[in-house]
């Protein structure tokens, strides 16, 4: 878990695509950053969503704790940088989707799925 922080990044080291998803305060858009090939998930948050919906300290700390970790069962993040308008995120991409969608789809999990997916919930509680 150790030995790894986000870093400031600048947008341009990115190519930004298509939308993966939408949240509570934007989108977040598949970007490739261009040094590498590599393929990131860019979560913007609108600045000004956050502050009408009072969640800058829930902010601060996802950053926090994002920025900190190293563990192959949490999104990693990669860099942060900001805009006038915007926070952006720099994480991990995690294909596949939500966890959600694929039990709708799938109606109920079997026991050892349902037992991976919970344990991974549990580690951290
Ligand atoms: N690292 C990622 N890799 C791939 N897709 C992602 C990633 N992060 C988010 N997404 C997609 O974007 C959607 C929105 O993510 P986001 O984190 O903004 O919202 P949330 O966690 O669902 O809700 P909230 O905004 O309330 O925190 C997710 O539901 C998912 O489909």
């Amino acid at each position: 878990m150790e030995g790894f922080k986000a870093k400031q990044v600048k947008l341009t080291e990115f190519d930004v695509m298509n939308t993966l998803g939408t949240g509570s305060f934007g989108r977040v858009r598949l970007a490739k950053q261009k040094s590498t090939g590599e393929y990131v998930a860019l979560k913007m948050l609108k600045k000004a969503e956050i502050l009408r919906l009072k969640q800058v300290d829930h902010i601060i700390s996802e950053n926090t704790i994002l920025s900190n970790i190293n563990h192959p069962f949490l999104i990693k993040m990669i860099g942060f940088t900001q805009d006038d308008r915007f926070l952006y995120f720099v994480l991990e991409y995690v294909a596949g989707g939500e966890l959600f969608t694929y039990l709708r789809n799938k109606g109920k999990l079997d026991n050892p799925e349902a037992l991976f997916y919970a344990a991974q919930v549990y580690i951290f509680v």
